[in-house]
Order: structure tokens, then C-alpha cells, then sequence
């Protein structure tokens, strides 16, 4: 068995760039661990934790939770993932937390998907959420084989509720003047690499041919 050095991404983006659906496809063909911090966050309003009670409003207004939170939140997750290879998703995404990631693990790669916010609007007013594992569909580009449901687990499917227009623009707002400072953060260090484009499918080709210079795929190691 070849014993292959932890490899350790982010990936960042705007909303509804495809970062969700990008990772999907990574973590399936690279075998490394998805952690999305929305997801983290949805699971915790679903199950009415303390924090999740405290969180959602802000969420649901689409402004991003206090990063001392969400870097504890993120940061003790993944201590607990000590020796996988793994793929963050949403975070970081201020330069505290970015800062407050790089005090505690080295990130390898980040990558970056640039996608003109006017090709996001559209596709966010029909995303639709399998709210428990994370998963993505959308009515054009990838819809569910029964319509409303997950096609893992039969659940039905909700659209998130910071999806509707005036909450998206708010988000890119957020995006624009917090999280792109992060892309010079991870310039300055020389481990950003930036995918352009409109849709995910051409993209994809360009992110797994970067990868395969840097870790196995999946057929290749126990992952
Ligand atoms: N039309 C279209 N929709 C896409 C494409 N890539 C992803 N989507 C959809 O766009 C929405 C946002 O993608 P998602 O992966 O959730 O983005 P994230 O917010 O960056 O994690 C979802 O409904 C996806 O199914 C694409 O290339 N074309
Ligand atoms: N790293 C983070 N810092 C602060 N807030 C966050 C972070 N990650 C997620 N959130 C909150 O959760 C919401 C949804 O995040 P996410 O699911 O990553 O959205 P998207 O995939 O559309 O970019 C954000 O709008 C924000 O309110």
C-alpha cells in the first residue's frame, strides 16, 4: 500500500458559484472529506441546536455569523478529522477566519471558481436542497429523478431561505466586500488557483486535471 501525505483544500467562490457541486464530484474522485460550512450550519437550525436557534436569523437575512463562531464551529471539526485529506467548503470566508485557519493547519491548495454573479442569480432562484446530506439539484441543470425528491433517499427537497432574490443579492454584497479579501490572502501565500467560467461541466475538467498533479484519485489509495 502506497501511504500518501494528507492533502488539505479549500474551496471558494461566490454563492451558487458551485462549490457544492464541484465538491461533490472532488471528494468522490479524490476520496477527500467534504465539509461545508453551510451544511454544518443548516444541520444545526434543523436540529434546533443553541446555536442554530442563535445563528439562523442572520442566516436567513443573508449576512454571515460572527467568525469567532464559525472558526471555533469549523476549527474543532476538523481537529477531529487529524489524519484525512480534506476539502473545506465556505470557509474561510473573512481574513479572520482565514487567519484563524492558518494558525492551525496548512492548506495546500485553494481553489477558486470565478463565475459572473449574473450567470448565479439565475441559478439560485431554482436550486433546490436535500437539507440532511447537502445535496444539490436544479430544475435545468441537474434535477432530481423524481421531481421534489432526493434521489439517495427519496426525502423531499426544500429551496433554501436565503435563496430568494433579495437575499442572494445581499449574499453576493457580503461576498464582494468580506470573503474576496481572502483570495489575496491565499494569492500572497501562492497557493490560490483560480477556474473560470459559466458552468460547472467545463469547468470540472480543468479542477480534476489540476488535482491529479496533486493527490491520487480515489481508485488508486484506501481513501
Ligand atoms: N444551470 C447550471 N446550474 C448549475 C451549474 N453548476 C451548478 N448549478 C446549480 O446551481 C446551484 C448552485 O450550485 P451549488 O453547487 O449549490 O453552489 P454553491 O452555493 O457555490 O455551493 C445548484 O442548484 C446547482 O445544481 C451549471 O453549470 N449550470
Ligand atoms: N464561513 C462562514 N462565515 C460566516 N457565515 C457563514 C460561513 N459559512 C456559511 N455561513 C452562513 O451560512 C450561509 C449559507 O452558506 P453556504 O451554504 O456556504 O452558502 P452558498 O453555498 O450559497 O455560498 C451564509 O450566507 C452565511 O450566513
Amino acid at each position: 500500500m502506497v501511504l500518501q501525505r494528507v492533502f488539505r483544500a479549500v474551496i471558494m467562490g461566490p454563492p451558487g458559484s458551485g462549490k457544492g457541486t464541484m465538491s461533490a464530484r472532488i471528494s468522490k474522485t479524490f476520496g477527500l472529506k467534504h465539509i461545508s460550512s453551510g451544511d454544518i450550519l443548516r444541520a444545526n437550525i434543523k436540529d434546533q441546536t443553541e446555536l442554530g436557534l442563535l445563528m439562523k436569523s442572520s442566516i436567513d437575512r443573508g449576512q454571515l455569523v460572527p467568525d469567532d463562531v464559525m472558526s471555533r464551529l469549523m476549527l474543532s471539526d476538523l481537529r477531529a478529522l487529524d489524519h484525512s485529506s480534506w476539502l473545506i467548503d465556505g470557509f474561510p470566508r473573512t481574513v479572520s477566519q482565514a487567519e484563524a485557519l492558518d494558525d492551525a493547519f496548512t492548506v495546500d491548495t485553494v481553489i477558486n471558481l470565478n463565475v459572473p454573479f449574473q450567470t448565479i442569480k439565475q441559478r439560485l432562484s431554482s436550486r433546490w436542497t436535500h437539507l440532511s446530506s447537502g445535496r444539490v439539484y436544479n430544475v435545468d441543470f441537474n434535477p432530481p429523478k423524481v421531481p421534489g425528491l432526493d434521489d439517495v433517499t427519496g426525502e423531499t427537497l426544500v429551496q433554501r431561505e436565503d435563496d430568494t432574490p433579495e437575499t442572494v443579492t445581499r449574499r453576493l454584497k457580503a461576498y464582494q466586500n468580506q470573503t474576496e479579501p481572502v483570495l489575496e490572502f491565499y494569492r500572497s501565500k501562492g497557493v490560490l488557483e483560480i477556474f473560470s467560467g459559466t458552468e460547472t461541466n467545463k469547468i470540472w475538467p480543468h479542477v480534476e486535471a489540476f488535482l491529479r498533479r496533486k493527490v491520487s484519485p480515489v481508485e488508486q489509495t484506501a481513501a
